[in-house]
């Protein structure tokens, strides 16, 4: 049987650019909150082992129901201002079980459309040299603006990718390089950004384009048709 892995899931985020009386993560999709579409799909994966779930130190809608239903151990640990403190925190309140030379995922809890085949797809690239991430080729032309709104200039297309996530790194230096970017005050979007400043270099793994990540309420209807049609 193959190795499981534990997976950090940050959702301790106000989702702020969604606009929402709650925070993104719990607005209902279908039949039930969109963070357990996430833990769902994380959690009947083989190769998952366990979820450590990083929600906001004043999270009111977390309901303990959701730790029966996933059938995989699920720990809870609380978040910070920004998602690299959240997932930091996460990491830290791992099992200590779980050495510093082993992989874990981080996925946001705002994809519930990632695949089981994107998944295993990564975990096999990633564990295979010193970690990597899902991504999308940039397949639409990207412009730079100016200070009125206007086209500054078009950038270049080639070798430009959309950072997706899962994202998969030891536990031990992806900490420390989260941590000394945080030290440094720099703000890492991603998991990547912090191994990469550390001087790694993560692999690119091509993944589904409806791996989205629910942003706006645009993304979440396109996430309820694909949730609908059983996609990923
Ligand atoms: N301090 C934070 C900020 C974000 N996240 C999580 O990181 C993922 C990606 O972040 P994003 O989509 O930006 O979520 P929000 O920060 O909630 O959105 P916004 O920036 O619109 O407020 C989400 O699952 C979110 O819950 C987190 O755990 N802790
Ligand atoms: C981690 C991520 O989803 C990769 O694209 C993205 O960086 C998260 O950004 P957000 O602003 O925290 O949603």
């Amino acid at each position: 049987m193959s190795k499981a892995y534990w997976c950090v899931i940050p959702a301790a985020g106000a989702g702020r650019r969604f606009g929402a009386a709650m925070p993104k993560q719990y607005l209902r999709l279908g039949e039930k909150p969109l963070l357990l579409h996430t833990l769902e799909r994380l959690a009947a994966h083989p190769q998952v082992a366990g979820l450590m779930v990083v929600i906001a130190a004043d999270d009111s809608y977390w309901t303990h129901g959701m730790l029966e239903v996933l059938g995989k151990p699920l720990l809870l640990a609380t978040g910070g201002s920004e998602r690299a403190d959240s997932v930091l925190a996460g990491l830290r309140a791992l099992p200590s079980s779980i050495a510093d030379d082993e992989f874990v995922l981080v996925h946001d809890a705002a994809r519930p459309c990632v695949s089981a085949e994107d998944i295993s797809r990564l975990v096999a690239r990633a564990t295979a040299g010193d970690g990597g991430l899902l991504a999308a080729p940039l397949r639409d032309t990207l412009k730079r603006a100016d200070a009125d709104g206007c086209v500054q200039s078009t950038e270049p297309r080639e070798a430009r990718w959309r950072a997706l996530t899962p994202q998969m790194f030891r536990r031990g230096p992806l900490s420390a390089a989260l941590a000394a970017a945080a030290e440094a005050g720099v703000m890492a979007t991603d998991e990547s950004m912090a191994m990469e400043r550390a001087g790694h270099r993560p692999l690119l793994v091509e993944g589904a384009e409806t791996n989205l990540k629910v942003t706006t309420p645009a993304d979440l209807l396109l996430a309820e048709f694909l949730l609908a049609r059983h996609v990923g």
